[in-house]
């Protein structure tokens, strides 16, 4: 077994780490306060070569691995988990699809505008009444002559209203439950395609997650993305990868929390001693360091799976899983280190504790994780 990252995964890592002390962290409180996405964050990304790290460099990729994708997320995450899902929208679910199942002009147009950064992707699975079900998703896109007409609405969509490009699902054969669904790639500016509600969020803030509408929204055939009938499978296996993407994010987010509850224990005096001289301190950080680092060599062990072509499915499901919940149990023990200062604005632990809630819920809940991991047990 190998447990060292390579030369260039270790660059990478201290990279985006400077990076996000510089141009991420001093803005992420506010952002939060504010709910405003800084589209210069994204562009300063692209170019560092984030945009695209794992795809080759003829699609405008710097050629890199999952490894080195879930490092940047991580990186990213622990100072602003905001801008941690916005990548890991835009590569995961936005551009490994088209990575995977575009034909060559898909790739040279839409991979390689995400790619470069030029364009911002989002993805668009989740409706009203499909979240966890996504079989069960209304909207559709009818066969009109060399087009499809997409008509629906799409909602909590991680990047929506700033990203370019979407990958949209919608059934082509409303009978046939999931082997009716297909996937579209649709432009921000098509006719028929707008944005409706953006929703209050206690976390992740400054990415904005938006409701998406089709009306009579006519999209070329040559936008569907694989073939008619295969969205269903495209949808799943994108979130195979994707929800590793997310574990990364909950990594970042306790390993952020923890390093923050560190240097308060350290530096916080009560009666004459500083309270990390408490083992009931100490023993927490102890075990919150714990839990963050066996969460990251699961997060590491998926992404290196993905990177090998090996099976990651349910690594990356047990992945999502652990490092979610234990990024809800790490910031709410970190704010319980801080005591009142914690449960305040002067202190960056409640917003951790707040970005940490999510990751036990998109990119399928922890239950659905659960569900995912027993079936591949049992099968
Ligand atoms: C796990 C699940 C509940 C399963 O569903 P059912 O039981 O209906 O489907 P089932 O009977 O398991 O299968 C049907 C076909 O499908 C194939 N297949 C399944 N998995 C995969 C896979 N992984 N790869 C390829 N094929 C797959 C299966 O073989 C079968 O094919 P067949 O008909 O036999 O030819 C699934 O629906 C799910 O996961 N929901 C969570 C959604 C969910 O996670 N959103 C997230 C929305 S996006 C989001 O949250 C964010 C976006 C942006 C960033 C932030 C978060």
């Amino acid at each position: 077994m190998q447990f060292k990252l390579t030369e260039e995964q270790e660059m990478l890592r201290k990279m985006v780490r400077d990076f996000a002390m510089n141009d991420v962290e001093p803005t992420a409180a506010e952002r939060d306060e504010e709910e405003r996405f800084d589209r210069g964050i994204f562009d300063k990304m692209a170019e560092l070569g984030l945009t695209g790290i794992p795809w080759p460099e003829e699609y405008g990729g710097i050629g890199s691995d999952y490894v080195s994708y879930v490092i940047a997320v991580e990186e990213l995450s622990r100072v602003c988990a905001s801008t941690g899902v916005t990548l890991s929208a835009h590569l995961s679910l936005a551009s490994w699809p088209i990575f995977k199942y575009g034909n060559e002009a898909q790739k040279r147009n839409f991979l390689y505008r995400l790619a470069t950064g030029e364009a911002l992707g989002a993805y668009a699975l989740s409706e009203p009444g499909a979240g966890s079900d996504v079989a069960s998703m209304k909207t559709v896109a009818k066969k009109d002559g060399d087009d499809y007409i997409i008509n629906g609405s799409k909602v909590w969509i991680t990047n929506g209203g700033v990203a370019d490009i979407y990958l949209v699902f919608a059934k082509t054969d409303p009978d046939a439950k999931h082997k009716g669904i297909s996937a579209f790639i649709v432009e921000k500016g098509t006719e028929g395609f707008s944005f409706g509600k953006k929703e209050k969020k206690l976390g992740i803030r400054s990415s904005p997650t938006t409701e998406l509408i089709f009306e009579q929204c006519r999209v070329p055939k040559e936008n569907m993305l694989g073939e008619e009938g295969e969205g269903f499978k495209i949808a799943m296996s994108t979130l195979d990868g994707g929800r590793n993407g997310i574990a990364a994010q909950a990594v970042g987010i306790a390993q952020g929390a923890l390093d923050a509850a560190v240097a308060y224990a350290k530096e916080r005096e009560q009666f004459g001693k500083t309270i990390a001289m408490n083992q009931g301190i100490s023993f927490k950080l102890a075990d919150m360091a714990t839990a963050v680092e066996a969460s990251r060599l699961l997060t590491y062990q998926a992404a290196w799976l993905e990177s090998n072509d090996l099976p990651y499915g349910k690594a990356s499901a047990m992945s999502k899983l652990f490092a979610g919940d234990t990024a809800m149990a790490v910031t709410t023990e970190a704010v319980q280190v801080f005591g009142g200062y914690g449960y305040t604005k002067d202190y960056p632990v409640e917003r951790y504790m707040r970005d940490a809630k999510i990751t036990q819920i998109y990119e399928g809940t922890n239950e659905i994780q659960r569900l995912v991991i027993g079936r591949m047990l049992t099968k």
